[in-house]
């Protein structure tokens, strides 16, 4: 096996070493020019660097492939892992394919959004988040706000936010990493720095939560009930180490599992019926609703344990799931609940607020919460996993 290269044969392709060998022998005049191939045996090559070379006219060399990234590295993730797999794994990978970085290690929870908040994105071609899903969240939102601020909306109130200016790739090193599943089917490192380094872009919806008054984040994914008093019982214990926290959180709440009293009102997403039998997907402007009714604790706990599964996972007598594109949340106590329930509902704050967990960030608010879906609001390095059947993302986020 040799590696061969031409000297300007006009696009002739070329012929395998072996080939090549047997043409000479043949005597065929063809294979004359070819002999001016040049061959190296496999054995021999140490190394071997490609340089991007563009032909005249030629704006890119390779589509979206980026040369300089900002790079967030968050070193509390997963077991603190997040610091070795950048600079073991994919520190060299960015090297070899001559990427420039400028690498943040947060300090602090907030810390990427506010490095992003100052940053002049001008000056990379995309951003890299190495984390779990709190981590690509933050920063997904810090790029997306960092967006309209450049763009001089009122970020406040956004009704037509601004896509973000350059893609943003999500390299899995977190406890939980559900984005970086979808992207690349698989919680990988090498995988997903590769899809960096190649410019694999995938158009990805993403969701604004927000209050009357304010914009509370751009986000992926929301709960409101179980999954967020969860969150918040869980917060209220961070002395505890992560998992025992989570554990006990969820065990707790459960135990006090109780109908969450709530007014909801969605608009359905309108779909021509051909696709009516499809879910929600990463890019076709729709958002998956999931509306768990009041059951017995038996039966929810049948639920949570389903919820993994890709088959039937929502079938259930009390579950109904809709296609939407807008989604409205009023919290509101019913009248003659008594002073047990009472505490409960209100048990996440003093001031009557309800939480929310919005991508595994506890927000607690006492108003109307809206969730609206924009449409390819951002580019992530990765391909769209919807459809590769093989691809089964397993979430254990609650
Ligand atoms: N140096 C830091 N110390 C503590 N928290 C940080 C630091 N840097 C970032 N964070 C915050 O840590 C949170 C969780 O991070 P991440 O999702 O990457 O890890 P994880 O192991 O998956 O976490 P989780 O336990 O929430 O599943 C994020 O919200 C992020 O803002």
């Amino acid at each position: 096996m040799g590696i061969s290269w031409s000297r300007g044969l006009g696009g002739k392709s070329h012929l395998k070493h072996e080939e090549r060998q047997e043409g000479r022998m043949k005597g065929d005049s063809s294979m004359v020019l070819q002999a001016q191939e040049e061959i190296i045996e496999m054995k021999d090559v140490f190394s071997v660097k490609l340089k991007r070379r563009r032909f005249v006219g030629q704006k890119k060399g390779f589509q979206n492939r980026p040369k300089s990234l900002k790079v967030f590295v968050n070193p509390s993730s997963h077991k603190r892992e997040a610091t070795h797999v950048y600079y073991e794994k994919v520190a060299p990978l960015f090297k070899l394919a001559d990427i420039k970085t400028d690498v943040t290690v947060t300090e602090y929870e907030g810390h990427a959004l506010l490095v992003l908040k100052e940053c002049e994105l001008q000056a990379f071609d995309g951003v890299v988040c190495v984390g779990g899903d709190g981590s690509v969240s933050e920063v997904a939102h810090g790029l997306l706000l960092k967006a309209q601020i450049d763009a001089g909306k009122d970020t406040d109130y956004i009704p037509m936010p601004v896509r973000a200016p350059v893609p943003l790739g999500v390299i899995p090193a977190g406890t939980t990493n559900i984005l970086a599943h979808t992207l690349y089917g698989i919680k990988h490192a090498v995988t997903a720095a590769l899809h960096i380094i190649m410019g694999h872009i995938q158009p990805v919806d993403v969701c604004t939560f927000s209050t009357p008054s304010k914009l509370l984040r751009f986000g992926f994914s929301a709960m409101f009930g179980f999954g967020a008093r969860t969150l918040a019982l869980a917060e209220k214990h961070r002395w505890m180490p992560s998992n025992q926290r989570k554990d006990f959180a969820f065990i707790k709440t459960l135990a006090d599992l109780k109908p969450e009293e709530c007014e909801l009102s969605f608009l359905p997403l309108q779909i021509p019926q051909e696709e009516s039998h499809e879910n929600a997907r990463l890019n076709n402007g729709s958002m998956a609703l999931i509306v768990v009714q009041n059951t017995s604790r038996t039966e929810f706990i049948k639920h949570l344990k389903r919820y993994t599964s890709i088959k039937n996972q929502f079938n259930f007598p009390f579950v109904e799931t809709y296609t939407v594109q807008e989604v409205k949340v009023q919290p509101g106590l019913k009248c003659g609940l008594d002073a047990k329930e009472n505490t409960y509902l209100n048990a996440a704050s003093a001031e009557g607020n309800y939480p929310w967990n919005i991508d595994g960030d506890l927000m607690e608010e006492a108003s109307e919460v809206h969730v609206r879906v924009h449409p390819q609001l951002i580019n992530l390095y990765g391909v769209n996993t919807d459809d590769l059947e093989s691809s089964q993302a397993t979430c254990n986020c609650i």
